[in-house]
């Protein structure tokens, strides 16, 4: 198998990918467009893969987030709910509880919320605080959650604070039918939280349904997916999960070692390590991809080097490189 017609079944099969490159011209293009790498932090943790999962009351935000949990068992993964950071209610508020908008962006503790998270995602433990539906309080011990892969973050307004968006790597909303979370909602309140149908009804129309139109809603447009129909969606609960291994999978090793720089896959190297493996590979291209690929990570590997710009050493380098390249 020639060099050339290697080139041509990839450009073939690439589509859009390989038009007008040829892999002849790989050093030139992957030199001048650096490839991202990923790698653990300074401090030796990599970064958590942030997932926000928004929605209305009762959408189906825990269920989808349950199993997510339970199909990504090999991660370290932890469940933040927004409902922790639930303000506790003065004495005053307690009084006149049924007036209280539980659904409003201020009923919320958003400062904390966004600290708890900031410190996660750099790698440290937190204390998240323990939320009580009957007292309208938060009860201790708090929660003590330790760093993890994937951070889960659920919630009617996580979407709210573009500070708290920001820290999301993927964002998902739960779409389900006003009629059916109403239903939902009435189950569960008055068998699980023992409140009585009225007090249930009055709230919802009063602040929950408004809040949903005016503060949740709104917040659809930041989603990266959408999942209509919640927990029933299995298709989209699935290719959501196959997405977070594919990103949590390239660091591995990074798990490891702490100083592992790993080199973004593209068409191109996926390409080469096919054409490598493949028993019908001639020699002479094993050894022409193979040092291509090996140039790709000495390259990389420099530029982790510390360096002073002088200007007749760019010369100096740039000879070097000429003088390399030929002796290849
Ligand atoms: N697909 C579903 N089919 C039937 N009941 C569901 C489904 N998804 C959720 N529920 C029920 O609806 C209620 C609310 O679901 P939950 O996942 O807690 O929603 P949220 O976290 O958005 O409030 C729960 O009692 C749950 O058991
Ligand atoms: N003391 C409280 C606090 C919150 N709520 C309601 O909870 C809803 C949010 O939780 P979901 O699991 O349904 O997303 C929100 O709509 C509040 O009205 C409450 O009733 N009492």
């Amino acid at each position: 198998m020639g060099s050339k017609s290697v080139d041509e079944l990839l450009e073939t099969s690439a589509e859009v990918h390989f038009s007008g490159l040829h892999l002849d011209e790989l050093e030139t293009v992957n030199s001048e467009k650096e490839l991202p790498t990923t790698s653990a932090t300074e401090n030796g943790h990599r970064e958590p893969f942030v997932i926000g999962v928004a929605g209305g009351s009762a959408s189906g935000k825990t269920t989808v987030c349950e199993m997510i949990i339970e199909q990504l068992h090999d991660q370290r993964i932890v469940l933040v709910s927004q409902e922790s950071f639930y303000y506790n209610l003065s004495k005053e508020e307690m009084a006149r509880v049924h007036e209280y908008n539980f659904d409003h962006p201020d009923a919320f503790d958003t400062e904390k919320l966004l600290s708890c998270m900031e410190d996660l995602k750099s790698g440290l433990a937190v204390n998240i605080p323990n939320y009580d539906f009957k007292t309208h309080k938060n009860i201790l011990p708090a929660r003590k959650v330790n760093p993890s892969d994937v951070i889960i973050l659920e919630g009617i307004l996580v979407f709210h604070d573009p500070r708290v968006r920001e820290l999301m790597n993927m964002k998902i909303f739960v779409d389900t039918d006003a009629d059916i979370r109403l239903a939902r909602r009435i189950r569960r309140d008055t068998v699980d939280k023992s409140r009585d149908i009225r007090t249930v009804l009055d709230q919802y129309s009063k602040f929950v349904k408004p809040a949903f139109e005016d503060f949740i809603l709104p917040t659809k447009k930041y989603a990266d997916i959408i999942i209509p129909r919640g927990g029933d969606n299995h298709v989209a609960v699935d290719l959501i999960v196959q997405h977070i291994c594919a990103k949590l999978g390239q660091h591995d090793l990074c798990k490891i070692y702490s100083n592992l720089y790993v080199i973004q896959s593209t068409f191109q190297i996926r390409g080469m390590h096919t054409l490598i493996r493949d028993a019908n590979t001639t020699k002479h291209d094993f050894i022409f991809y193979s040092d291509r690929l090996i140039r790709l990570v000495v390259e990389h590997g420099l530029g982790h080097l510390p360096f002073k710009e002088k200007q007749d050493q760019y010369i100096l380098v740039w000879n070097f490189v000429k003088g390399y390249a030929v002796s290849q």
